[in-house]
């Protein structure tokens, strides 16, 4: 750990003389430096956080509000802060008391400096392992109704999770809507965390990413040589997520085939491997999710009537992120945390045009953009707070905002007009993979065989942030 010498020290003395000295010697350091000559001057300009200390040297005899009083008026609202008293001989007494009031620390006057400046470090020192240590406890302590990582406190985030909470007691078949990237998988693992299958397997497949001839054996398991290339039977997914739960994610993307074999399990709740007779039981919780209107796709005759109403006994409804601001930050300062611990770098949070930047921004990939954003942000950055620079300007991420990512055209061609340099046809193939993974930066750089920081910085070269 690095000891801060940009960290701010508010400097509060009567005497000027001294606070001149003072302010002179620590700013030859290096520390931004605020000087006062009186508590209640510094006390309106720290409680109006125009003024941010990491430090405080105060004198303890002042006139009008002293320095313990100064202390006991910090303490209402911050109790963290290190105060350091400057004290004459003879009020050692009031010093101890300052102490116990919640002082860090005091030095005698007529001041040794040396002194000063190590009780300073010292004290930086402290704060800054203390603010690591709450970091990772609110990181990882238990979240919203005990769930780890989970985080809103919008009304439509709670409405959402707070019927997750209800069904999980029983049995009933949940079918979650929302957006791509908003979080119904976070919601179909509240249910599944909440509930009695908590210590069985939860066990998400997503219907749209597996080619339709394998998702059935998939799903249903198959028995040796049921087709050609079953070299050996097969568990299906319904039977492995025995005792627990089977979260279909983009269940709106199942074939009719396949829908009308869901409706079967769900209702007899038994399942038969493909090139079996014998009939299996299912104690898995299944809960699906999608992106379409289920009720449109029923209207136009892709999604079979029966099975909606099955799986819709209960609807919960995740909003997108730009109907949910209050959720923005939040989740930005949940998200800075974890990336700044897996990253090991030292930034602290978001200076105020990022807030506002985070806030106005329409997050169209939802929660997973916000996501993305803030790892790409708090792994590039060279600041401890994040700037707006650091953040992706609106258009920056494609939309994935609830319609299946477009195919992308680009390809690999060599039949160009005229030769195209190395360097371009890197980047049309990183964008290739880039829009193939719907803007997952995680999933782009393994595909590219790079690591992450690489990719940041080549995003970053084609304007992709
Ligand atoms: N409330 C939340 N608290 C913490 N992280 C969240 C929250 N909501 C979403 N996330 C994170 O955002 C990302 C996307 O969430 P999730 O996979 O649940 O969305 P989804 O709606 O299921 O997306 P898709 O439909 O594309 O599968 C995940 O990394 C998830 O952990």
């Amino acid at each position: 750990m690095k000891l801060k010498n940009s960290a701010t020290i508010t400097l509060i003395d009567d005497d000027l003389d001294l606070l001149d000295l003072l302010s002179s010697f620590f700013k030859q350091r290096g520390y931004k430096v605020f000087a006062f000559g009186n508590a209640e001057e510094a006390l309106i300009e720290i409680e109006n956080k125009r003024v941010e200390p990491d430090v405080v040297i105060s004198d303890l005899k002042l006139p009008v509000m002293s320095g313990m009083d100064f202390i006991r008026r910090i303490r209402r609202s911050n109790s963290s802060l290190p105060i350091i008293l400057m004290t004459s001989e003879g009020s050692v007494e009031t010093a101890v008391e300052a102490i116990e009031a919640g002082a860090y620390d005091f030095v005698l006057k007529p001041l040794h400096i040396p002194q000063l400046l190590i009780s300073v470090q010292r004290a930086l020192f402290l704060n800054e392992v203390q603010q690591e240590n709450t970091n990772l406890k609110s990181l990882f302590q238990e979240d919203l109704l005990g769930l780890k990582g989970v985080i809103g406190k919008s009304q439509g985030f709670k409405k959402a999770l707070e019927l997750a909470k209800r069904v999980s007691s029983s049995q009933a078949n949940v079918l979650i809507s929302g957006e791509s990237g908003s979080g119904k998988e976070v919601i179909a693992r509240a249910v599944h965390e909440l509930g009695d299958k908590r210590d069985g397997p939860f066990i998400a497949i997503n219907c749209s990413a597996i080619p339709e001839n394998l998702l059935g054996s998939e799903l249903f398991g198959h028995a040796k040589g049921a087709f050609t290339g079953a070299h050996d039977k097969k568990v299906g997914l319904f039977e492995e997520a025995n005792k627990g739960t089977l979260f279909l994610d983009e269940i709106g993307d199942l074939t009719l085939p396949l829908q009308a074999k869901l409706l079967r399990v769900l209702q007899e709740r038994k399942v038969k491997r493909i090139g079996e007779n014998q009939y299996r039981d299912i104690t898995a919780r299944i809960i699906c999710a999608t992106h379409k209107d289920l009720r449109k796709e029923v209207a136009e005759g892709r999604f079979r009537e029966d099975l909606f109403f099955r799986l819709n006994v209960i609807p919960i409804y995740m909003p997108p992120l730009r109907e949910r601001r209050d959720d923005i930050l939040p989740l930005s300062e949940y998200f800075l945390k974890k990336f700044a611990v897996m990253n090991n770098v030292n930034v602290k949070g978001f200076n105020k045009d990022a807030i506002q930047k985070l806030e106005a921004h329409e997050w169209k990939g939802n929660v997973r953009e916000l996501e993305n954003a803030i790892e790409r942000a708090v792994v590039l950055t060279t600041s401890e707070f994040i700037q707006a620079e650091d953040l992706p300007t609106e258009d920056a991420y494609p939309s994935t905002g609830g319609e299946t990512p477009q195919e992308n055209k680009i390809g690999v061609s060599f039949e160009y007009e005229k030769p195209v340099t190395l360097d371009e046809l890197s980047k049309k193939y990183i964008q290739y993979i880039f829009d193939k993974n719907d803007g997952a930066k995680e999933q782009t750089a393994k595909d590219l065989g790079i690591d992450r920081k690489t990719l940041y910085r080549k995003l970053k070269e084609m304007n992709l942030n």
